[in-house]
């Protein structure tokens, strides 16, 4: 394994959760990232599907101690480039183009790219990518699936992402090729909203306790 992959599987094992957030404003960027660390996870994904993600992965990672902030949903190298330069500490797609996997290859920080089967996995762990974000869980075959991608492909560790909950987190985990579970239900919306993150707090500890 090479070191921006062992860096990665150390930001991604630090806790069993990685909270996927989506945020509006830039405003609640700090409190929120402080109310999940303070729950006790650490690798946190910002996406990129609102105009305000870049800014809020700038100011977690230059004002929130204990965490590795990471960009989601990052679709192509410009995006790429830009949240490196905002001081994103990991990258996340939901799936992988050649354009995009030749990008990171080549990026100063480690890709989590997103896969739904065997075929996508082999590709990537052929081009050093060796954690893979298993997405959409649910839809693409939850457990049963990626139990089954296990069995043949045992070198190869998936984060599911997509509809992983505190129903099925653990189910997931249970799996020998799981080493952690992506998700936004420790952030809810609501509680977002109201700046709740006392209850964010909670939810975010109940997640790390999976582990
Ligand atoms: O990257 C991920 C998803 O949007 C998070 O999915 P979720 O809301 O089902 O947890
Ligand atoms: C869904 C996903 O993988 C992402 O937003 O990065």
């Amino acid at each position: 394994m090479n070191a921006r992959e062992a860096s990665l599987f150390s930001i991604l094992t630090a806790a069993p959760v990685v909270p996927v957030l989506t945020i509006e404003s830039v405003a609640v960027a700090l409190p929120l990232a402080r109310a999940l660390v303070a729950g006790g996870l650490t690798a946190l994904e910002v996406t990129l599907r609102t105009p305000a993600g870049l800014d809020c992965i700038r100011a977690i990672a230059a004002e929130v101690e204990g965490c590795d902030v990471g960009a989601g949903t990052v679709l192509e190298p410009r995006q790429l480039e830009a949240a490196v330069e905002a001081g994103a500490k990991f990258l996340v797609s939901p799936g992988a183009s050649p354009n995009l996997i030749s990008a990171a290859r080549d990026a100063p920080i480690p890709f989590l790219p997103g896969v739904a089967t065997a075929g996508e996995a082999m590709t990537l762990a052929e081009q050093g990518f060796t954690a893979l974000k298993f997405f959409p869980a649910e839809p693409a075959g939850g457990t049963s699936y990626l139990k089954a991608i296990g069995a043949p492909l045992p070198e190869i560790k998936f984060c599911p992402t997509g509809g992983v909950g505190p129903k099925n987190a653990a189910d997931y985990l249970a799996l020998a090729n799981v080493i952690c579970v992506g998700g936004s239900w420790v952030a809810p919306a609501d509680a977002v909203s109201q700046g709740n993150w006392t209850r964010i707090t909670a939810l975010s500890r109940e997640a790390a306790s999976l582990g």
